[in-house]
């Protein structure tokens, strides 16, 4: 039921939150997992780009990545997985938008990290088109930092913006090609899933 709420939403608005999108036990076990894939060392600096164009650049993005390898899943992660298959069939349903594949990696914003404004689509390859990201903190106060702000074109022109604080349990979606964004400076650990459905195959 709650996957036809995202679909309709993105139809209706191009973005929605969902709070409690996933169980308080399930949260908890994606978190630990996180956190010993990253006392492994399994995370990596973040770039921007693609291909020839990726680069590192900590000026523009200061998180820390660990790519979900489709093929070597962990059970809670082909749990999650599956959750994202359910998703998808319901954008189509709604949205005409032929998703096809999905795409996701574990992320983790260190203490003064941050995102600056940005488009999930890559400039040449623009097979990124839904957006879908879970917060998986124990817990988060305003004071913490760290929002995700959405732009949004408002009247005569001017910007309108949405702050979104990454509280555990909650589910961003949003068109990747339209729906400019930003993670603002974090003064603690933040730890989420981006995730992209695509409209090319795996
Ligand atoms: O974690 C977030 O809130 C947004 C992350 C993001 O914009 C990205 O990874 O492209
Ligand atoms: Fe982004």
């Amino acid at each position: 039921m709650e996957n036809e709420a995202v679909a309709m939403a993105l139809y209706e608005k191009g973005w929605c939150i969902i709070d409690d999108f996933i169980s308080e036990d399930f949260r908890k076990e994606l978190l630990q997992e996180q956190q010993e894939i990253l006392a492994h060392g399994q995370f990596r600096h973040a770039g921007i780009g693609k291909g020839d164009d990726f680069k590192i650049k900590p000026e523009i993005r200061s998180d820390k990545v660990s790519w979900m390898d489709y093929h070597l899943l962990t059970p809670l992660q082909s749990w999650y997985w599956e959750m994202m298959e359910e998703l998808r069939m319901a954008i189509n349903q709604r949205c005409f938008l032929g998703l096809r594949s999905f795409e996701a990696h574990f992320a983790m914003y260190p203490p003064g990290s941050f995102y600056l404004r940005h488009l999930d689509q890559f400039q040449d390859v623009k097979y990124r088109v839904v957006t879908v990201i879970l917060y998986l903190n124990d817990h988060w106060d305003d004071d913490d930092g760290g929002a995700l702000r959405m732009y949004f074109p408002g009247e005569n022109g001017e910007e309108t913006s949405v702050d979104v604080y990454p509280q555990g349990g909650r589910l961003v979606v949003f068109l990747s090609g339209e729906i400019p964004h930003e993670v603002l400076l974090t003064k603690k650990e933040r730890v989420s899933i981006t995730g992209w459905f695509r409209d090319i195959e795996y």
